[in-house]
């Protein structure tokens, strides 16, 4: 699928990977609802954007995605203003080993009660044009992290969820396609969460250990994670892969063996 003249809805839109995405989207042609609790970011956002691409390429919706009937809603809006929705980005997340069972609200519950809302309007079996879903996982849901363990096992949950969901849009023909992309450290102001103890609680004390991690590892820029993103829209055979993106190796793919294939 090409995003030119699509509508997309992108969670966590106001910074960061959500905002680089975007703005590759509107690069490509789509228009799209910019979904973010973050009123003031979002809206500051929405207005650069504006300048560039005119007002009525983009619509800001605050929405808490971890409130159900807030989400409900604003998918229901991005449908009623732009008439369709072809792309959904689950993009909002939060680091927060203190609260961790927020980090699990917002990382895993939001994302898939986000991908069954657009698969309820996206599936054609439910009369829906089809479309394709992107959950954004991270490297560290492939990896044990031991500092951030709540972190990695709600990305670990998008990665199951996503391969999963993706196996039975395929064996129902729901003309969805559903994948995930893994970033490693991406230059976002996520990674200032790792400096505050609010969001680490016990871990804190091993933040020079993480830092130290990015110093090895390199920090990427958001927008060669908005290019996988395309590169996963357009690719009409993805449907449950998993794009793991790096400083070493760039865009790249994990490769499963048959065992892990095997769909139960
Ligand atoms: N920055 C990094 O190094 C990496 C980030 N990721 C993932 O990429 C995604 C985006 O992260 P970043 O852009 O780095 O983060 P960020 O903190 O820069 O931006 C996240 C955005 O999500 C919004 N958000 C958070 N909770 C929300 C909620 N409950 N409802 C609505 N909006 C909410 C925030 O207001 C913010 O605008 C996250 O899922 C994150 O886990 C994955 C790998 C690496
Ligand atoms: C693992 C620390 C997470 C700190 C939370 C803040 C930001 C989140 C970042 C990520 O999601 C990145 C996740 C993992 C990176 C781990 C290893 C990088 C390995 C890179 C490589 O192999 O090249």
């Amino acid at each position: 699928m090409y995003a030119n003249g699509k509508v997309a809805l992108v969670t966590g839109a106001a910074q960061g990977i959500g905002r680089a995405m975007v703005e590759e989207l509107l690069n490509k042609g789509a228009a799209l609802a910019m979904v973010d609790q973050n009123r003031i970011a979002g809206e500051q956002c929405k207005a650069s954007l504006d300048e560039k691409f005119g007002s009525n390429r983009t619509l800001f919706i605050q929405c808490d995605v971890t409130d159900q009937e807030q989400l409900r809603d604003a998918f229901q809006r991005t449908v009623k203003h732009f008439g369709r929705l072809d792309i959904l980005v689950n993009n909002a997340g939060v680091n927060n080993e203190k609260d961790w069972e927020k980090t699990i609200e917002v990382n895993l519950i939001s994302v898939i009660r986000g991908t069954y809302i657009g698969l309820e309007l996206m599936n054609k079996k439910n009369g829906g044009q089809g479309g394709v879903i992107i959950n954004i996982s991270s490297l560290a849901g492939l990896t044990p992290a031991a500092y951030q363990p709540v972190y990695s096992a709600s990305k670990h949950g998008v990665i199951g969820f996503t391969r999963s969901i993706a196996a039975m849009a395929s064996i129902g023909n729901y003309g969805v396609r559903v994948n995930t992309v893994c970033p490693a450290f991406v230059d976002t102001p996520l990674l200032e969460s790792i400096d505050k103890e609010e969001n680490m609680g016990e871990y804190f004390q091993y933040k020079d250990n993480i830092k130290d991690m990015m110093k090895l590892f390199g920090i990427l820029d958001p927008s060669l994670i908005a290019q996988g993103l395309v590169r996963l829209i357009e690719d009409e055979t993805a449907n449950g892969a998993v794009m793991k993106i790096t400083t070493s190796r760039g865009i790249h793919f994990e490769e499963f063996s048959a065992q892990q294939r095997t769909k139960v």
